[in-house]
């Protein structure tokens, strides 16, 4: 990566504006998974360790410019200091006096964590006041937000432009890690791409299909795929608008000569929940009347071969509705063989890095990305706004 990183930063007794993505999953005013706030810790500590006052900034949920009481930071402030062991100083604004007074009175090794900055209008729209505020806090920024370097804020993209700007830790290793993975793929290259957002996935799958030598579909995108090789899909998730790029993408794996690789049996179920009706049907027998909501035990097979012969597995999305228990097998098989590979895996998406780390298989990834959108973006092919926007080397 040609961009500066904390490393080439002096930062001893420099005020760090530091962007991290403490968007967490909370419940009853808990966090309940503080994976992001770990990931974020090599960097906090090193500016700790190098003598310089930490501030921390970051957003949680989609408060839209408002103050949403049940998205202050304090939760995650407390894990915080819970992991670092030590106090950590929580503002109720996001900047102004109360955060002024409190950089008035810390000491370098300090940590500072202002309010959600989505409370502010000022940072979705990237609005020069609020990047001010920003700058004027400090005196060096760096982004160790991976999760959110996909948007172009005041706070991921906006201070960047005002004071140095390098990346952090996690920042520097989910971009060396992805970008090895796609420039220069150890092989055979397998991604594996389900979930249910086919609108946000089609544009990944297109740009793999130039990556990769396998392409492994399952999940609720599988089925507009299905249907596109001329199968009655039932009441199965469909994109109707995307059959005809399921096609095209078909006829690009087959010219490039990559193995595009679909269900051949799969869990039916009679409704949407977890007390449904279900059976294991081959492909093409989906009844009319109901839906496909995992792959079946015929393909996890297939599946498991594929990523057992894979050098590189990258695999973003569930292969079923793995919320409900009786439709978490294919994704548990699928978590499982990457578990269970040599090859490399990389695991990326929100939902699948959740699977991944509720199936107790995390530990054996060698790579649980942070960022779901993000690594999508970046899989893309697209130069995200957060990194661009860091001083160049
Ligand atoms: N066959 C299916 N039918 C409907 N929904 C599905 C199916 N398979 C997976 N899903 C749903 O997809 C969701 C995750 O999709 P997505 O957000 O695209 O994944 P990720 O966050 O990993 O990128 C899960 O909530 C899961 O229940
Ligand atoms: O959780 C996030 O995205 P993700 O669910 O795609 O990983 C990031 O914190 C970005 O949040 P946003 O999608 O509200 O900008």
């Amino acid at each position: 990566m040609n961009k500066k990183t904390l490393q080439d930063l002096d930062v001893n007794g420099k005020k760090v504006f530091c962007r991290v993505d403490f968007n967490v999953p909370m419940k009853n005013g808990e966090v309940t998974d503080d994976t992001r706030i770990r990931a974020a810790l090599p960097t906090i500590e090193h500016l700790l360790e190098k003598g310089a006052v930490v501030i921390l900034a970051s957003h949680l949920g989609r408060p839209k410019g408002e103050v949403i009481e049940e998205l202050r930071l304090d939760p995650v402030a407390e894990r915080l200091s819970d992991l670092l062991g030590k106090e950590v100083v929580k503002t109720d604004t996001v900047y102004g006096k109360e955060v002024n007074e409190a950089l008035s009175q810390v000491s370098n090794g300090d940590v500072v964590l202002i309010e959600n900055v989505r409370f502010d209008p000022g940072e979705e729209k990237n609005d020069p006041s609020l990047i001010q505020a920003f700058a004027d806090m400090a005196d060096l920024y760096i982004n160790d937000a991976f999760g959110t370097a996909h948007r172009a804020h005041a706070s991921t993209t906006g201070v960047a432009e005002k004071l140095p700007a390098a990346t952090g830790f996690l920042m520097e290793k989910e971009i060396e890690v992805l970008g090895k993975a796609l420039e220069n793929p150890d092989r055979p290259f397998t991604a594996i791409i389900g979930g249910a957002k086919v609108k946000d996935k089609i544009n990944v799958i297109d740009h793999l299909l130039d990556k990769v030598d396998n392409l492994i579909i399952g999940g609720g995108l599988a089925y507009t795929f299905v249907k596109a090789q001329g199968y009655e899909i039932g009441k199965s998730l469909l994109e109707e608008d995307k059959i005809e790029l399921a096609k095209d993408f078909m006829q690009k794996a087959q010219d490039k000569g990559v193995r595009f690789v679909m269900p051949e049996d799969v869990v039916v179920a009679d409704d949407f929940s977890e007390e449904a009706n279900t059976k294991i049907v081959d492909i093409e027998e989906i009844p009319a009347d109901w839906e496909a909501l995992d792959i079946g035990p015929a393909t996890r097979e297939k599946y498991n071969q594929i990523v057992k012969d894979s050098k590189l597995v990258i695999w973003n999305g569930p292969m079923g509705v793995f919320e409900y228990n009786a439709f978490a097998g294919g994704t548990r098989a699928v978590a499982e063989s990457l578990a269970g590979t040599e090859g490399y895996t990389v695991i990326g998406g929100g939902d699948s890095a959740a699977a991944v780390e509720k199936l107790g298989f995390a530990d054996d990834m060698d790579h649980v990305s942070t960022g779901g959108g993000a690594s999508l973006e970046f899989m893309e092919g697209k130069v995200l706004p957060g990194v661009k926007a860091l001083d160049d080397k």
